[in-house]
């Protein structure tokens, strides 16, 4: 079983991120994490801070000359904002008349519409909404992409599997590609500005992206993520928390801002007839395979063997700069919400917070299913089971 844990601030010193469960011998390195970071600062559209600051990695355990050891996984991603906030967000008490007349320390109390702010305010009893955006904000994605890395790499080196990521829509504009992304053209698609497949969408995408910039808007979209290279048979039929479509959803809808989540054709299933919604099997000369992935590659909570295929609908970044309207909850009157610097778009970004997300939640049902202390052991379990499978 893998268990991943990730703590720190968005302006804190650091991210901190665990891994437990990893198998020993998975070959991983500080520059894969670091690439996996690079991914997730692209996408166009995203604010000031992504261009100066940056991912500062450190292996702090669990990995020993490039493999990993079989204990947890630890890794730092270092904020290099912090010297600016070292005051502000100082784990040790603070003299107050050195946070006296600190800009950055000023209270935070018209909360915005769509962040975290009011609902934390209440839960937590803050008068403040810093202690809150700060560990609701999606800075901490960085710490689960570190981990999906980590992830992805056992699950190429245990199964042949690949997890990749595109985007279908940003703003309204839907891409009319009906392609999957192959995992050979990732640095192309990586390449594109919106990490759309399609050139004429990704034209179309980064002008909506200009126009809601100009508007003083922002945009969501929707990321769709898909798995070569799964076995059958992962997950289970037999109770609602072992149904692998239910870890996926629930793994993606952890991620901030995402407000919807379909397995295949999800809700256009909804509306099709039966004849024509399912996967129909046929004899093939690579044995038993479906003509179709309507079903996006789970059929009772099962991966069928063939590419999964999830999708995230991301809700518009909610610091607007056009300021929406809110309360000052200092005085209870009606005010519009702070707002200093955003993200006009991040649904790129969370596309490979997607990947991340469910590259970690496959490689615990590979673990799950074939067990193995060592991703050699894995790998004979996984291909024994291949090998011996009733029909194939
Ligand atoms: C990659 C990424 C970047 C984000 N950037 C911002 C941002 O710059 N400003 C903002 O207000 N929200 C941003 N968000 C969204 C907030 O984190 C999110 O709105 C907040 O957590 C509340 O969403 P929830 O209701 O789904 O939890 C971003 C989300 C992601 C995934
Ligand atoms: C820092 C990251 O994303 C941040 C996520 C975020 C939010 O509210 O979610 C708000 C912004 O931060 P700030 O308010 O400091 O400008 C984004 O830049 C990151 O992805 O590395």
């Amino acid at each position: 079983m893998l268990r991943w844990l990730t703590a720190g601030e968005s302006h804190g010193p650091s991210l901190v991120a665990i891994l437990e469960g990893l198998p020993a011998h998975v070959e991983v390195t500080t520059e894969d994490i670091s690439d996996a970071l690079a991914r997730r600062r692209l996408g166009y559209g995203r604010g000031a801070r992504m261009k100066f600051e940056a991912d500062e990695v450190t292996i702090v355990g669990g990995i020993r000359h490039g493999r990993s050891q079989g204990g947890p996984v630890a890794i730092q991603v270092g904020n290099t904002e912090w010297p600016k906030w070292e005051t502000v967000m100082s784990a040790d008490p603070v003299d107050p008349a050195i946070l006296e007349g600190m800009a950055r320390n000023a209270p935070l109390t018209r909360p915005r519409p769509g962040h975290a702010d009011l609902a934390g305010m209440q839960k937590y009893d803050f008068e403040d909404a810093r202690p809150i955006l700060e560990r609701a904000s999606a800075r901490e994605t960085a710490a689960r992409v570190a981990l999906g890395r980590v992830a992805s790499n056992f699950l190429e080196q245990a199964v042949g599997a690949r997890v990749v990521s595109h985007v279908l829509e940003i703003g309204g504009v839907r891409t009319p590609s009906t392609n999957l992304p192959n995992p050979a053209d990732l640095a192309h698609l990586d390449a594109d500005p919106v990490r759309c497949l399609d050139p004429d969408g990704s034209k179309l995408m980064v002008e909506r992206i200009d126009q809601a910039h100009k508007d003083g808007d922002t945009l969501g979209g929707v990321v769709e993520v898909v798995v070569h290279g799964l076995p059958p048979g992962l997950g289970s039929h037999v109770h609602w928390d072992r149904r692998l479509d239910a870890r996926l959803a629930g793994a993606l809808m952890g991620i901030q801002a995402i407000k919807g989540v379909e397995v295949g054709d999800g809700f256009e299933l909804a509306a099709t007839p039966g004849s024509l919604a399912h996967d129909e099997i046929v004899p093939t000369e690579d044995g038993l395979r479906r003509v179709s992935g309507r079903s996006g590659g789970t059929e009772g909570g099962m991966t069928t063997g063939e590419i999964l295929r999830v999708r995230a609908g991301m809700k518009p970044i909610a610091t607007v700069p056009r300021a929406l309207r809110t309360v000052d909850v200092a005085t209870g009157q009606e005010a519009v919400a702070h707002h200093q610097r955003s993200d006009v778009c991040a649904v790129p970004a969370a596309g490979i917070v997607a990947e991340a997300m469910v590259a970690l939640v496959i490689a615990d049902a590979v673990l799950e299913k074939f067990g193995g202390d060592s991703v050699q052991e894995t790998r004979r379990n996984a291909q024994s089971y291949l090998d011996t499978l009733r029909y194939r």
